[in-house]
């Protein structure tokens, strides 16, 4: 399902953090989100999942359209959350076992008894995770590493059915070989998921990204693919960025 946003401002109270956004994420493709810091990379992928609002200082103008339709048109952003997931930078692991990690969206959603066991393994296969905790999926999720504990944030996503997947940073605090297995699992999601990534790690965009959007100061300086972009960027900007002579 693509996502495509026009127009769209955001402002936490006075300070106007999204000036006019307009990009594409498109289906089947995992799109990069890059920046300096402070430049509201985290507040487009809040506001995508409609958890910014959840801070009464924050309001946005414009649309940001899943499949056709406005997700701030209707009043149902508990439905939105779930259709568009959001991965953090540090893991986050409800002080549950393992199971119940990835089974706490389906039970809330009321998915049978019957259905359980298989939408766990499902997901955590699809994670990448099964062969590591089939073993031990009623022990405390806090047992797990960094980036086991990614993995299981990413199934509990996967557990829920979105259409998108967003992602903060989140192999920053993760060593190569983790990063390594989370960017193998994005590009195998990405066969069924529009998935956007938030990186402060250009070698990280290059190898998962086929689009890459560079976003300054709450506005889209250049997107495109992400070879074209690297490569040959239009805007002094973008070149300044990406040689490290800027920010
Ligand atoms: N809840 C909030 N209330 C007020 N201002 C906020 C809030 N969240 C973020 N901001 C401000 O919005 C601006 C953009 O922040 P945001 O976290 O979106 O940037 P970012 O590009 O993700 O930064 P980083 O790369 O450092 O994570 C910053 O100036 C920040 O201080």
């Amino acid at each position: 399902m693509s996502l495509l946003i026009e127009n769209f401002s955001a402002w936490y109270g006075q300070s106007q953090i999204l000036k006019d956004i307009g990009l594409e994420f498109k289906e089947n493709c995992i799109s990069a989100i890059v920046g300096p810091s402070g430049c509201g990379k985290t507040t487009l992928l809040r506001s995508i999942n409609r958890t910014a609002e959840l801070d009464k200082a924050f309001k946005c103008s414009g649309q940001i359209l899943l499949a056709g339709a406005d997700i701030y048109a209707g009043k149902n952003a508990a439905g939105i959350r779930r259709q568009v997931g959001l991965v953090f930078q540090t893991p986050v692991a409800l002080p549950l076992s393992i199971k119940e990690n990835v089974l706490f969206g389906p039970r809330y959603y009321g998915a049978g008894k019957n259905q359980l066991a298989a939408i766990l393994e499902k997901c955590l296969f699809q994670a990448g995770l099964w062969d590591e905790v089939k073993d031990k999926l009623d022990k405390p999720a806090a047992e797990l590493s960094g980036g086991q504990k990614q993995r299981l944030a990413i199934a509990r996503m996967l557990a829920v059915e979105p259409e998108v997947l967003l992602l903060d940073e989140p192999c920053s605090n993760l060593d190569p070989a983790s990063t390594l297995l989370i960017e193998q699992l994005l590009v195998n999601l990405s066969a069924q998921l529009t998935i956007a990534i938030v990186t402060h790690n250009l070698f990280q965009a290059k190898r998962v990204a086929q689009e890459t959007v560079f976003i300054a100061e709450g506005q889209v300086v250049e997107c495109g693919a992400t070879g074209d972009m690297f490569n040959h960027p239009h805007r002094e900007k973008t070149r300044a960025f990406f040689s490290g002579l800027m920010w």
